[in-house]
């Protein structure tokens, strides 16, 4: 059984659909992806998972049973508004909020102190929120989601603002968390960190579930379009080729885009036929064209 099961959930506000019947299971160990748009009903889908609002339709089970205050010790939430008191010290606040989690006093000052050093920023213990700057206040919220060692986690745009050392510290401390076997729901509007770090992904698009399942599975059902090519010297009339849309030339050979597939052979024979060849992979789609070609423009 895995320990979060969202099953049909509905979610309405006035004659306003939020979210169309959305079910997806998270395992544990695993980062879930929750993609879509702006407005396409992702935090409304975290927020019902936390129990902070109840749908209208569905329900969401968690190791089997249904929402319970129990759960607080086992939920870890980083909001996409960043919600800590700017006047009050990074350690009372933590710790406070862990201790709402069910943490012991002790338990909360080590598990802090640890987790201010694995971020190397140790000295922060005893700082205002408001004297750090908003990425270093961000790692803070992060640690106050994760301080009770919860077995699922809700994260909504975990890496937004933060300068690309930190987005890497970040991303491999929520590889650990699912090593170490927690279940992680995870919204971005960065394609390439789903891309690294989700299995299985669900994409909104205006309230509707519209794509969803295994990543690679879901690669496997969309065409290939681009082909790269290496090549020694130049190649004649590579844009000359049924299904060859566009040839770029590129310092160690091509780029050539592809509305169809069977164009890749051809290529490859009149590559080969007028000089030596390093390289040829047709491309599978990246999540990013994928996402474009199933939420379109019509973002809201
Ligand atoms: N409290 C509310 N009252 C009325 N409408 C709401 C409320 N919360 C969300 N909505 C509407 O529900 C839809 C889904 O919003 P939601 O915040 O879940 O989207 P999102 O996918 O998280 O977007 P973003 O990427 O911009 O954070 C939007 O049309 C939004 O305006």
């Amino acid at each position: 059984m895995n320990p979060l099961k969202v099953d049909k959930v509905y979610k309405q506000y006035g004659d306003k659909t939020a979210v169309n019947g959305i079910s997806f299971e998270v395992a544990e160990g695993e980062i879930y992806g929750l993609l879509g748009a702006n407005g396409a009903g992702k935090t409304t889908t975290m927020r019902m998972v936390l129990g902070l609002i109840y749908p209208d339709g569905g329900s969401i089970q968690y190791n089997g049973k249904p929402y319970s205050t129990d759960l607080l010790r086992n939920l870890g939430y980083l909001p996409e508004e960043r919600g800590l008191y700017p006047k009050v010290k990074v350690s009372d606040q933590v710790i406070y909020l862990a201790k709402l989690r069910g943490m012991s006093q002790r338990d909360a000052v080590t598990n802090l102190k640890r987790w201010l050093d694995r971020f190397n920023v140790p000295e922060y213990y005893n700082k205002k929120v408001e004297e750090l700057s908003k990425g270093n206040q961000q790692k803070i919220q992060f640690i106050a989601s994760v301080i009770h060692n919860p077995k699922i986690v809700i994260m909504d745009e975990a890496f937004s603002g933060l300068d690309p050392v930190n987005v890497e510290l970040l991303k491999s401390t929520v590889k650990e968390l699912r090593d170490s076997g927690s279940s992680i729901l995870f919204s971005t509007h960065r394609m390439e960190h789903v891309e690294e770090l989700c299995r299985n992904i669900t994409i909104l698009h205006k309230s509707n579930p519209v794509l969803q399942g295994n990543l690679k599975s879901i690669k496997k059902q969309f065409p290939r379009e681009r082909i790269l090519l290496g090549t020694e010297g130049d190649v004649q009339g590579l844009e000359t080729i049924a299904g060859v849309t566009k040839v770029v030339r590129h310092e160690n050979g091509y780029a050539l885009f592809i509305s169809n597939e069977s164009a890749g052979r051809p290529v490859l024979e009149l590559a080969m036929a007028q000089t030596g060849i390093n390289k040829f992979e047709v491309l599978e789609p990246t999540l990013n064209e994928i996402f474009i070609k199933t939420v379109g423009d019509n973002h809201e």
